[in-house]
This record gives C-alpha cells, sequence and structure tokens, in this order.
C-alpha cells in the first residue's frame, strides 16, 4: 500500500528520506493521507477528506486548527523538544548580546565602513555601549517546558538567579529543572523582581495577549523581555507603551511585523529560533517517524488531540477508531463485530479530554469488500469521526 504525504515548507532530507517506496511525498498532492509541514498556517485551508493525520516538524501548533481538524477525524502530531536546545542557544546568547548592546553596537560600527580613523572613532565613542554583566542578574522564565526548563537550567551555569512560572508544569520536565531554579506561583511576583524575561509559552485563545498592560505596570523598569515563543503572546499596544515610558529597555523577538519595526529599542529576529541544520534534522525525522507508525500501525506517539498508544500489530488485521470519549463506545464497536462475527484478538482504549481512541486487533483478513463494510458500519455509529482498517502486510 502507498502512502500520500503532502508536505509544506522546508523539510529536513534526514526526516523526508524516511519515507520510503511505501510513500509518495509531493507538495502539490491533492488528496494526501497526511501532511508534513512547520510554520505554514493551515488556518481558512480547505482540508481534503483524505487527510488521517498531520504532523507538525517542530513545538508549535498555532498554526493548525486542532480543535476542527479533531472533528474531522486527523490526528495532529508535533515534535516535542526536539528543537529545543537550537532555541535555547539562541536565547541565551541574546541574553548576553543584549546586555551587551552588541545588536546597536555592531549597526554603529557597520556604519564607519568607508570613513577615516575608524580606530580612533572605536575608541572615542564605545563608552556609548557599555553594557552589564549577566553574573548576578535575575532571569524570569514563563513557561518550564521543553525549552523554558532548559533556558533556565543553563541561564544558572551562567551564575544567573533563575526565577520560573509555570502552573501546569510537567512531571516529566519538572524532573529536569535544577533545584536552584527557584519557582513562583503567582506571574507578578517574577515580572516585579526580574532583570531580564523571557517567555516560553504556546499561542492558545487563553494565552493571546498574555503579557498586557498589567503585566508591564507590574515589571521592574528597564526589564529585558525576550520573545522566542509567539508575537501574539505579547499585546502590541500595552509594548509600545512599555517601551516609550522605559519600563522594557529592550525587546527581543522571533516575530517581526510592521508595528514592531516601528519601535525603538526593538531587535527583530526572522524567526531563527529553530534553525539549525540539527533542529531541523530532529524534528523531521520525529514528525516523519511519528506520521510513518501511525499510518502503518495506527500507534499514536506525541499526538496533541489524542493519548499516546502503542500495540505491537501481530494479528492479520486493525481497526482504528477515533471517536468522541463518550459512554458505551466501546460496547457498540464490539457489538458490531461480533454481529459480523469478527473475534477480538486484541483492543486499546484510551481517552485524552473530549476524544478517545480505540485499537481492535481482529483475527480475521478482512476482504476489501468487507473492510468497507465494517467501516460504513463503524462511521455509523454516533460519535465516531473517523474509522480505519489497517491489513497486517506480514502476517502469515
Ligand atoms: N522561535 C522558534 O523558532 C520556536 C518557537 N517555539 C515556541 O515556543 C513554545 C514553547 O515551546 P516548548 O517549550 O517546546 O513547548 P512545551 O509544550 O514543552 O512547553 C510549554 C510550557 O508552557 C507552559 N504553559 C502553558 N500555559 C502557560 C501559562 N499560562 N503560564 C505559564 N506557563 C504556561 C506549559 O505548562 C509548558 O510547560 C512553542 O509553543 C512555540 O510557540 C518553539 C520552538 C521554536
Ligand atoms: O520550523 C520552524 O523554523 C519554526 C519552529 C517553531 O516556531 C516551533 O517549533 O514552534
Amino acid at each position: 500500500m502507498t502512502h500520500h504525504i503532502k508536505t509544506y515548507n522546508q523539510i529536513a532530507n534526514a526526516g523526508l528520506s524516511l519515507l520510503d517506496e511505501q510513500y509518495k511525498v509531493n507538495a502539490a498532492d491533492a488528496d494526501p493521507d497526511a501532511i508534513l509541514l512547520r510554520s505554514h498556517s493551515l488556518h481558512n485551508e480547505p482540508l481534503p477528506s483524505s487527510v488521517q493525520a498531520i504532523a507538525r516538524a517542530g513545538a508549535g501548533t498555532n498554526n493548525i486548527p486542532v480543535e476542527s481538524f479533531t472533528e474531522q477525524g486527523v490526528v495532529v502530531f508535533n515534535t516535542p523538544g526536539a528543537n529545543a536546545n537550537a532555541v535555547k542557544e539562541l536565547v541565551l546568547s541574546c541574553l548576553i548580546a543584549s546586555a551587551r548592546n552588541l545588536f546597536s553596537a555592531i549597526t554603529w560600527t557597520n556604519s564607519l565602513k568607508g570613513s577615516t580613523n575608524v580606530a580612533q572613532q572605536v575608541e572615542a565613542n564605545k563608552k556609548a555601549f557599555i553594557g552589564n554583566e549577566i553574573r548576578g542578574k535575575k532571569l524570569g522564565v514563563i513557561g518550564l517546558g521543553n525549552i523554558g526548563s532548559v533556558v533556565a537550567n543553563d541561564a544558572l551555569s551562567l551564575d544567573m538567579d533563575v526565577v520560573a512560572y509555570d502552573p501546569f508544569v510537567s512531571v516529566d520536565v519538572a524532573w529536569m529543572i535544577s533545584r536552584n531554579v527557584q519557582r513562583v506561583h503567582n506571574l507578578e511576583e517574577l515580572l516585579a523582581t526580574c532583570d531580564y524575561i523571557t517567555i516560553h509559552v504556546p499561542l492558545s485563545e487563553k494565552t493571546t495577549g498574555f503579557i498586557d498592560e498589567k503585566a508591564f505596570k507590574a515589571m521592574k523598569k528597564g526589564i529585558q523581555f525576550i520573545n522566542f515563543a509567539r508575537g501574539e503572546l505579547v499585546d502590541e499596544q500595552a509594548l509600545e507603551a512599555a517601551l516609550k515610558d522605559g519600563t522594557v529597555g529592550k525587546y527581543i523577538t522571533d516575530f517581526p511585523n510592521d508595528r514592531i519595526f516601528e519601535l525603538e529599542n526593538v531587535v527583530a529576529i526572522p524567526h531563527l529560533g529553530a534553525s539549525t541544520l540539527e533542529s531541523e534534522e530532529n524534528c523531521a525525522v520525529m514528525a516523519a517517524t511519528q506520521l510513518k507508525n501511525f499510518l502503518e500501525t495506527g500507534n499514536i506517539r506525541n499526538a496533541v488531540n489524542l493519548p499516546n498508544i502503542d500495540l505491537p500489530l501481530t494479528s492479520p488485521g486493525r481497526l482504528t477508531i477515533m471517536h468522541k470519549n463518550v459512554p458505551n463506545m466501546v460496547g457498540q464497536i464490539s457489538t458490531l463485530l461480533a454481529e459480523r462475527a469478527f473475534n477480538i484478538a486484541d483492543m486499546v482504549n484510551r481517552s485524552r479530554g473530549s476524544w478517545a481512541y480505540t485499537l481492535i486487533d481482529i483475527d480475521n483478513k478482512l476482504t476489501d469488500p468487507e473492510a468497507v463494510d465494517i467501516l460504513n458500519r463503524l462511521q455509523n455509529i454516533e460519535g465516531v469521526v473517523r474509522a480505519r482498517h489497517i491489513a497486517n502486510g506480514w502476517h502469515k
């Protein structure tokens, strides 16, 4: 069986090369089984009904309308942690570059090109760019996930005091955070005391405009604010006021736009946080592996809308059913199978929020018409949004 994958953006070859002869990868495919992308926005784009899965080679999934795609039976994957080191290294370098006024100093130095007495001018004017050391300064990290946690840990090794805020920190990440990172339970505490703040939370309806007028008002005067998460997390009107009154001494963002260009004391970077060869490869490999695993076995790893499921495929066939997390779904599904005299060899049902996913391994090798018939019947159960049959090609 050939799986069709539509790609958007530049996906690293290390990932694409995993999609072997069983796959047709084509950026122009009109009816793909799955989509592999980076930052391309799928909002306001029609989704072909053939699409069963989308893999975001990266962390943020705000370019994908996850809720409405879930209603259409689409599993959405991302690649947690695969680009965290790349972002961390750029955040730390911006922290130091900002403290040492490196961005404006380099711009000024370049302006000397072609003038006489460059060396003299340099010595006479360098006092305009005297900076600070970050040792002993306080860094606030908002969002202690894959990126925030490594930024926090490594800032400690640069001798900074580190304070962090994340009311939803995961157990896995909590294990990795140094106990010298001071956790605070309300954001104001962090905002009021830090010299530098870096934000690493996902953009969602809840976090849009997260750093608003109230947040800026709570900040220490002259703060340097670093945003490698998403531009929309910061209310730009409030940012403009905070830059004008000196609350924010410098705003470093990976998300330039026309309004940002108009503001003073802003350093704009062209969304380079994850742009290293290593990170692009990590993300592409992880995304392609997860897609392959899902298309070939129905197993799920790192979806943002469904739970992880890993059931080895050993029986002749498997049915995968994505459905609402409501009572009696498994009962209705197994009754249907019993009516067709299909014997269940193994089964897993897991839920995540209002959605659930059921894998059923059957002892029967289905003919094509049998498969079409059972899938139609499964899809007619109220609450089922997608059913698939996977024939196990290796089964003797
Ligand atoms: N500039 C770039 O190229 C990149 C940007 N990103 C952005 O950074 C974001 C974070 O990435 P990761 O750390 O990998 O994600 P992650 O999912 O590992 O961590 C996000 C953390 O934010 C926390 N969080 C959620 N809501 C919060 C709130 N209201 N207050 C405080 N904490 C909150 C979560 O509990 C979680 O620990 C991504 O969603 C993406 O938007 C990620 C990678 C590259
Ligand atoms: O693919 C990229 O370069 C962007 C990465 C990013 O923003 C993310 O992973 O959330």
